[in-house]
């Protein structure tokens, strides 16, 4: 069957963080455009193969970059040894076939490539394809879902607007204390008050925002400090190479960040 290779076979672990759940549920039951805003790492994608495969479709990601062109998203014709064949590309796919197409970080790809998906959402739910000269009409089980960082926006580099008022959206940020403490210990294997450690830790880096920090510590540079104290790696060691160093250049704010980590540990 068409997209077999897509679809998600086993449950992607995910905590529910504020309802989000029953709203995607409820977005997706009326095939709704969605955006799923947040900083980097708090779990958009994780939330997105969740979602897959609790509405058992297909999931056909496109992580999006700036020499990204429409092509690249609804395909070409390539020649092979019969002469010139259409491929379709991963939108198209996913528009034929009834899959969840997530277009990840939209607001790296050029707007003249954004603008191929506005027909697929207003009511018309088609994708034209030119160069075939073909209108394809979506399956009725297609949704497109984008993901956006607001962080990152400049002028330069923002969604327009006839783009952006397409979706609803549902915001992501670092969940509760305790919440994030759980998702921690469960995907890294620490001890649960381990976990509760690092989170603090990372409180104090999100203090840091604004100063000389352009985004907190997520909670995947958390994981990854878990793993590696779950190796057997000093935590304050583990916080070095997976919190610190990673997310500054600085010296000086490299300093004040691994004085916080010392005396959390301490
Ligand atoms: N609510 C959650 N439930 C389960 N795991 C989570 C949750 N939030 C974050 N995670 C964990 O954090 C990791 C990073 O999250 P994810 O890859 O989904 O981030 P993202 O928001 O898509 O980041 P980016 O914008 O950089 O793509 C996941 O692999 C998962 O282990």
């Amino acid at each position: 069957m068409a997209l077999d290779a897509h679809r998600i076979p086993e449950e992607p672990y995910y905590r529910p963080v504020a309802g989000e759940v029953a709203l995607f549920e409820a977005a997706y039951a009326a095939r709704m455009p969605m955006m799923l805003k947040g900083p980097t790492g708090c779990g958009k994608t994780r939330f997105i193969e969740h979602m897959a495969w609790r509405l058992g479709r297909p999931l056909v990601t496109v992580a999006c970059h700036e020499d990204m062109t429409a092509s690249d998203l609804v395909g070409r014709f390539l020649l092979d040894p019969g002469g010139t064949v259409w491929h379709d590309g991963p939108l198209t796919q996913a528009v034929r076939h009834g899959a969840i197409c997530y277009l990840d970080e939209i607001v790296e790809a050029r707007q003249d490539t954004t603008v191929v998906i506005h027909p697929l959402t207003d009511a018309r739910r088609i994708l034209p394809l030119e160069k075939r000269n073909e209108l394809v009409q979506a399956h009725p089980d297609f949704q497109l879902v984008i993901s956006y960082n607001p962080g990152y926006q400049s002028v330069l580099k923002d969604l327009k607007e006839s783009t952006k008022q397409r979706f609803a959206a549902i915001e992501f940020g670092y969940p509760d204390a305790a919440v994030e403490a759980e998702i921690v210990a469960h995907e890294s294997g620490v001890a649960a008050g381990t976990a509760a450690l690092l989170v603090r830790i990372a409180a104090s880096s999100r203090n840091l925002k604004g100063h000389g920090l352009q985004e907190g510590v997520s909670t995947r540079m958390l994981i990854h400090a878990g793993r590696l104290a779950a190796q057997g790696i000093a935590l304050e060691t583990a916080c070095r190479i997976a919190l610190v160093l990673p997310i500054t250049d600085d010296a000086d704010v490299r300093d004040a960040f691994s004085a916080a980590v010392s005396a959390a540990i301490a």
